[in-house]
């Protein structure tokens, strides 16, 4: 509530203001303002949430703008019926500029969306049929009020008023499911997925988003000037606004105001020197980019922190619901018949070009088990579980979980119909707190969607809280309630671990994969880890473990499979395993197995401890 009123409060006194000046050229920049806050507001979700760079904005705002003229003018369409209607006109460009973010990241998406930006930019300047080009497109129907055009003061209440309207429904989005989703993208795709994200669907929903607000930005533009000409469309105009939202801070709720206020006004003081404009914009950038990476909102969160010890008003922190028990949440539907086939994979092979890391493996895990995965270095256990988790797709061969094949399932859908994983390379969301790490887990079984989070409906809320509380229970059986609020990444790499195995609880999986979760623990830790999975597996979850601790592995586990080469060689109970000449072979190599035959009569794998740190481990 503190944030909603502060930010009616600042609506209302830009909108007082408004009031007390009769000065067309303060109304004008304050105008200004809501224009670059709405295309920031948006540019902030893109950016500064789901990691997306975008230097195509202009094509955006171009976009609601010569829809708008086009509308108004050759269709004669109502203003405001225009207006709405370019702004969707918009968001389907977003879905256009969003394609090439399916498969590009980073510099290369960045040069994509300049290219979108400087095409646009040619098309209006060029296309003089239809866009009028520097002459641009007259008579553009601007917004009335009982059958009036608006005044200056009109147009600036009715831009605060959507300003503020599009802050706080974009707010909603933001703090809760979708906005955690949208920072695990930007933070690690795969680790995303992995936890239920729909990464693609969700990149195509920040573009989207952003587009909408740069469209709406540039229709307002076009109805208030009642003309557009390609002047407007400048590469200028998409640096321009990807430094409001950096010089604001990307990523705060905050920024965008705090970046279009600043700058806005500067941008206005300095017009009539367009040399030093250009200038003071680049310089502002590597101020922002070297000097400030979390830009003003993070300086001024850092100045109130110091002051007054709390966070500014813009960061949302919520306390954990009391646990209500050490007991794990768990899907609703039927839980799998102890000891039924649960996940079968079926003859699983996998070339990289002349690497095989698996050939014709086939492995059965029954339910309610802790089933072992061990293999020397190389062997394809990594390989095994990327291919059950959808992480990358089997060559040939079969995974059916619970009867449906799932071998061609996306990875976030395979978590979400019950198969979690954590990775053998830490992947935390390492800036976000424990908390909010292991709330991503619980993205896919939470049923808010876009617009029920959009419009902070009462199902929203509900959703939010009990997906709060499962969480807390989470927490509470992994004994992580204490660093809750702590970011993940600055835990001690015991506790990351634990946070990471929290985070893959969360999905409330049936199976859980995990790959070596014991590596770089010390013996207490390990022996801690495995009560741990004891009471996991008794809390009726499937486990699968790869893992190099021999001791641990003979400890917990109840099956035990052995691969080699790519290849299965063996599986059994964990003793059985233990004396079968071909997995001491595969671990001592054969030359040094029959040696240590010859001097002990029955030679036993393990109980030596960590193998992947003993040279044996590598043999080859
Ligand atoms: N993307 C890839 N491209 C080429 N080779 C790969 C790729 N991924 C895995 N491999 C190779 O496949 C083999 C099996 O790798 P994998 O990571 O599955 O083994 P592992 O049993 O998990 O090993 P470790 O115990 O060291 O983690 C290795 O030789 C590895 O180099």
């Amino acid at each position: 509530m503190r944030h909603v009123l502060a930010a009616l409060g600042i609506a209302l006194a830009a909108s007082l203001l408004v009031l007390v000046t009769a000065n067309d050229f303060y109304l004008r920049i304050l105008f200004s303002v809501c224009v670059y806050f709405l295309c920031a507001s948006g540019m902030n979700v893109l950016l500064g949430f789901a990691g997306q760079k975008s230097l195509g904005q202009a094509g955006l705002f171009a976009a609601g703008a010569y829809a708008v003229a086009m509308l108004t003018t050759s269709l004669d369409m109502n203003p405001w019926a225009a207006l709405a209607a370019a702004t969707v006109i918009s968001a389907g460009f977003g879905v256009l500029i969003a394609a090439p973010s399916l498969r590009v990241r980073g510099p290369s998406l960045a040069m994509v969306t300049l290219a979108f930006g400087i095409v646009v930019e040619k098309l209006v300047t060029e296309a003089s049929d239809l866009f009028g080009g520097a002459m641009g497109i007259y008579a553009i129907k601007p917004l009335t009020l009982a059958g009036e055009p608006f005044t200056m003061a009109q147009w600036v209440w009715f831009a605060i008023a959507l300003s503020l309207a599009v802050h706080l429904l974009l707010r909603n989005v933001l703090i809760g499911r979708l906005g955690r989703a949208l920072l695990s993208i930007q933070a690690d795709e795969v680790a995303a997925s992995a936890m239920g994200v729909p990464v693609l669907r969700y990149k195509v929903l920040a573009f989207v988003i952003a587009a909408t607000t740069c469209g709406l930005a540039g229709a307002l533009v076009a109805q208030q000037n009642q003309y557009i000409n390609s002047d407007f469309i400048t590469f200028n105009l998409s640096i321009f606004i990807l430094l409001t939202v950096l010089f604001g801070g990307a990523g705060s709720l905050i920024g965008p105001l705090l970046g279009a206020l600043t700058l806005t006004v500067l941008s206005a003081f300095l017009a009539r020197w367009a040399w030093i404009e250009h200038f003071a914009n680049g310089a502002l950038l590597l101020f922002a980019l070297y000097v400030m990476p979390q830009g003003l909102a993070g300086v001024l969160s850092g100045l109130s922190r110091r002051l007054f010890g709390e966070r500014l008003s813009g960061d949302v922190t919520v306390p954990l619901a009391d646990p209500t028990g050490a007991a794990l949440p768990v899907r609703d539907g039927k839980a799998a018949r102890p000891d039924a086939p649960l996940l079968v994979a079926t003859n699983l092979s996998k070339s990289y070009g002349g690497v095989k890391p698996a050939r014709d493996v086939s492995a059965v895990l029954t339910a309610g088990h802790i089933h072992a995965l061990i293999g020397p270095n190389g062997a394809g256990k990594s390989t095994f579980i990327n291919m059950v988790s959808g992480i990358i797709r089997a060559d040939e061969g079969r995974i059916e979980f619970r009867g449906s094949d799932i071998g061609r399932q996306s990875t976030h859908a395979i978590c979400r119909g019950g198969v979690a994983r954590t990775f053998q390379n830490l992947r935390l969301f390492r800036e976000l707190s424990v908390i909010d790490n292991v709330l991503i887990g619980q993205h896919g079984r939470m049923r808010n969607g876009f617009l029920t989070s959009l419009f902070g409906l009462p199902s929203s809320r509900r959703e939010e809280r009990s997906a709060r509380e499962r969480v807390a229970r989470i927490l509470a059986f992994l004994d992580l309630t204490g660093v809750a609020g702590a970011p993940a990444g600055s835990l001690a790499y015991g506790l990351q671990r634990r946070v990471e195995l929290a985070r893959a609880l969360a999905t409330e999986p049936e199976v859980l994969l995990l790959d070596e979760p014991a590596a770089g623990l010390n013996p207490q830790e390990t022996e801690e880890l495995g009560q741990l999975l004891k009471r996991i597996r008794d809390q009726g979850i499937t486990i699968l473990l790869v893992e190099h601790h021999m001791d641990l592995v003979m400890a917990i586990s109840d099956h035990v499979i052995v691969l080699d080469y790519g290849e299965k060689i063996a599986e059994g109970p964990p003793a059985a395993m233990q004396r079968d000449p071909r997995v001491i072979a595969a671990y001592l190599g054969v030359d040094e197995a029959d040696e240590a035959a010859a001097q002990d009569g029955t030679p036993a794998l393990g109980l030596a401890g960590d193998l992947a740190g003993s040279n044996l481990a590598g043999h080859r």
